[in-house]
């Protein structure tokens, strides 16, 4: 079918124009919003050539339709503290896009949550969960909560007032959360019990990232950090190089980071440093990963408390300073413009092969375009970091069929998919004239099966 557009000469319509065009309704649409409109220039950017060979998407105004979220909640949290002074957050669930599936992703509590960070987030995750070939949709969620320093007691009366509210708004067929910044599992288990008091029945399916004790996935945990190593594995293979004998630097010291440490090293290579938000670690016989975990998953410590136990190590305050340690792969594990320009040229300049984006948007668009025209091999973020969200979706199938898997069954899959993706990205990226540029493959091999799904069901 079809539908007579504004675009009555398509022909004369490039797909650049078609694109400028649009995302300028999204700026005037969305003032002030920068990091969701930097993910959506990106996707955009990348889509120009798919309309040359399919004007049907214009003729469908599919761009238009794509970056405007289904819904978007916004809620307020209050909740007491350990002084009794009553507090005040605001809480967001961007139900982006459902046409492959339920809204899928994570929750992240983190200051700086707001509009632009969770768009930018959600419209991320529609293209990510589509290239997983899971049956998921987009979504994002969390709130402006800083949980450091606030007590267990503190942290579960923020998030029974944030089920509270979001669990009007979900449902194991509706719009599955899990985990993000901020949200790790003892989050997750206090968001679960609120939604099972609530509900007054057991929906394993309504949050991933759970426990294995109350229907968690085995590797779940290690999923985003360990795809993010295989994608990579993937595609340094293809160039004859690999992680066995490597030099690798991690930034972020938590879920995505600490297990991406993890397989690096078992794979061979040597992970020399890591970070948090406020410094980073480094150490040249590579970093002691049973002492990181002790310090961030037990203690809740700072990164900088490891070299009181590995005193030959090294602290230095700045997160960002981790990008000057030469390295051969640099994998972002941390959060997003985490690596800008000047980082990319001092990453280069001291003998980068190759980077594993295992955050969301960890480069701003100056440093992938570095990375690029230096021919550093560039695993994006939406492909790299989506094994987290694959194995939430085979913990929801787990959750379906009442069984649970072995490690090694969710593990084996986990690599399947993620060769899977990494292939899919490579044959995009060369169908539509940008071979290697993963990128480009990347937004392309999700937008296309998203829009197909969306033109199939209507204008909805
Ligand atoms: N968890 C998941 O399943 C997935 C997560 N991701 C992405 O991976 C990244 C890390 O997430 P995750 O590991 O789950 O989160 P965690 O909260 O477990 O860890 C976040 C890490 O990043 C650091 N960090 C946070 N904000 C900043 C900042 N502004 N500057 C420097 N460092 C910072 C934190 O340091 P500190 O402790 O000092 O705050 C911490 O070390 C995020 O971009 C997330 O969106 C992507 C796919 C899946
Ligand atoms: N935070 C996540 C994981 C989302 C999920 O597992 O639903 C992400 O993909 O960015």
């Amino acid at each position: 079918m079809t539908i007579s557009t504004k675009h009555n000469d398509i022909e004369t319509i490039t797909g650049q124009n078609y694109v400028n065009e649009v995302f300028e309704t999204v700026k005037k649409r969305n003032p002030n919003e920068t990091e969701f409109h930097q993910v959506v220039k990106e996707i955009f950017d990348s889509l120009v050539p798919v309309f040359a060979r399919h004007p049907e998407y214009m003729e469908q105004s599919i761009l238009e339709r794509i970056v405007e979220p289904e819904r978007l909640i916004t809620f307020r949290v209050p909740w007491v503290d350990d002084w009794g002074k009553v507090q005040v957050n605001r809480g967001f669930r961007v139900q982006y896009n459902s046409a492959i599936g339920p809204y899928k992703g994570g929750l992240r509590f983190h200051p700086t949550v707001n509009a632009s960070i969770i768009k930018f987030l959600g419209f991320e995750q529609i293209f990510k969960n589509a290239l997983t070939g899971q049956p998921i949709g987009g979504g994002k969620g969390g709130a402006d909560f800083d949980p450091k320093g606030k007590s267990d007691a503190e942290i579960m009366r923020f998030t029974q007032s944030f089920m509270t509210e979001l669990s009007r708004h979900i449902g194991p067929d509706i719009d599955v959360p899990a985990g993000d910044i901020g949200v790790g599992a003892r989050e997750i288990g206090f968001l679960f019990g609120q939604y099972k008091r609530i509900r007054g029945g057991y929906e394993a399916g309504i949050l991933t990232g759970k426990g294995l004790g109350y229907g968690g996935s085995l590797t779940r945990t290690e999923a985003t950090g360990y795809g993010t190593v295989y994608f990579m594995q993937e595609m340094l293979k293809e160039k004859g190089l690999s992680f066995k004998g490597s030099t690798v630097v991690v930034s972020g010291s938590g879920n995505v980071s600490i297990y991406a440490i993890e397989k690096a090293a078992q794979l061979g290579a040597k992970v020399v440093a890591c970070s948090d938000s406020e410094g980073y670690i480094f150490d040249s016989n590579g970093l002691n990963l049973e002492t990181v975990k002790r310090l961030k998953e037990v203690e809740r410590k700072r990164i900088s408390a490891y070299v009181e136990e590995h005193p030959h190590a090294k602290y230095v305050q700045g997160s960002d300073g981790i990008w000057s340690i030469p390295c051969d792969i640099a994998l972002p594990c941390a959060t997003q413009n985490e690596i800008n320009k000047k980082s990319a040229k001092m990453l280069v300049a001291n003998g980068l092969k190759a980077v594993g984006e295992g955050a969301n948007m960890p480069s701003t668009s100056e440093a992938i375009d570095v990375f690029l025209d230096n021919q550093i091999l560039f695993a994006p973020a939406k492909a790299a970091n989506a094994g987290g969200v694959a194995v939430s979706a085979l913990e929801m199938a787990q959750n379906s069929a009442r069984l649970s898997w072995t490690f090694e069954e969710v593990d084996a899959k986990l690599q399947d998919i993620m060769t899977n993706i990494y292939r899919n990205c490579v044959e995009a990226a060369e169908d539509y004239g940008h071979p290697g540029n993963l990128v480009v493959g990347a937004n392309i091999a999700g937008f296309k099966k998203v829009a197909d799904a969306m033109i199939a069901q209507g204008v909805i």
